[in-house]
C-alpha cells in the first residue's frame, strides 16, 4: 500500500519575524538562524527516513527557500516544486511593515490581539483567518490533496497563519481550537492520512 503522507513546513525565522514586524505579503528574506532552521528541518526529516515526491509552497522567497535548504539537505533537490500565492501568509493590510509592539501602543493590546488571533475579524485592509482559508483550503482540495491520495508523498512549505488554516481542517479544530495553535519556525509537522482524507497520525518534529 502507499503511502499517504503529508508534511507541512512553517518558513525558518525571516528578517521581520526577528524585527518583530507584521509581514503578511511582505517578501522578506530569512535571517542566518532562518536559513539555520531550514537546514535542521531538512536534516530531522531525514533522520525520519522521509523523502517526498513532490513539493508545494507559496509565491514568498521564505517559504521558497526554506523548501529549497531543506530539500538539500535531504538530497531531494530533483523532485518537481509548485509555487501558488494561495499558499501565501495572511495578507496583513495596512499592519504589514509596522512594529507588533507599536501596533499595540497605538491600538492597545486587546485590538491588536484581536487582529492576530481572532477567527474572522481582519486588521484594516487585509485578510482574516478565515479570509485565508477560504483561498487556501480549496487549493489544498482540488490541487494538493488528490496526489497526496494517490500516494504522492508531499510536501508543503508555507507560513504561520496559511498552515494554520490547514491545520484547522486536518485536525478539525475549531476557531478557538486554532487560534491557541502556534506553528514554530522550521519545524516539520508529518502527517499520515487515512484514504478518506482523515488523519491518521500526527508527529510535530519540535526537537
Ligand atoms: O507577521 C506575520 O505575517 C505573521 C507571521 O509571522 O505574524 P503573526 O504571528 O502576528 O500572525
Amino acid at each position: 500500500m502507499s503511502e499517504r503522507l503529508l508534511v507541512l513546513l512553517r518558513h525558518g525565522q525571516s528578517e521581520w519575524n526577528l524585527k518583530n514586524l507584521f509581514t503578511g505579503w511582505r517578501d522578506v528574506d530569512l535571517t542566518e538562524q532562518g536559513v539555520k532552521e531550514a537546514k535542521e528541518a531538512g536534516r530531522k526529516l531525514k533522520a525520519e527516513g522521509i523523502t517526498f515526491d513532490i513539493a508545494y509552497t507559496s509565491a514568498l522567497k521564505r517559504a521558497q527557500r526554506t523548501l529549497d535548504l531543506a530539500l538539500a539537505e535531504m538530497g531531494q533537490t530533483g523532485i518537481p516544486i509548485i509555487r501558488d500565492q494561495a499558499l501565501n501568509e495572511r495578507d496583513y493590510g495596512d499592519l504589514s511593515g509596522l512594529n507588533k509592539d507599536d501596533a499595540r501602543k497605538k491600538w492597545g493590546e486587546e485590538q491588536v490581539h484581536i487582529w492576530r488571533r481572532s477567527y474572522d475579524i481582519a486588521p484594516p485592509g487585509g485578510e482574516s483567518l478565515r479570509d485565508t482559508l477560504a483561498r487556501t483550503l480549496p487549493y489544498y482540495v482540488q490541487e494538493i490533496l488528490p496526489n497526496v491520495l494517490r500516494g504522492q508523498r508531499t510536501v508543503i512549505a508555507a507560513h504561520g497563519n496559511s498552515l494554520r488554516a490547514l491545520v484547522m481542517v486536518l485536525e478539525k479544530l475549531s476557531p478557538e481550537g486554532i487560534l491557541k495553535r502556534e506553528i514554530a519556525t522550521g519545524v516539520p509537522i508529518i502527517y499520515r492520512l487515512n484514504a478518506d482524507a482523515t488523519v491518521e497520525s500526527i508527529k510535530d518534529l519540535a526537537a
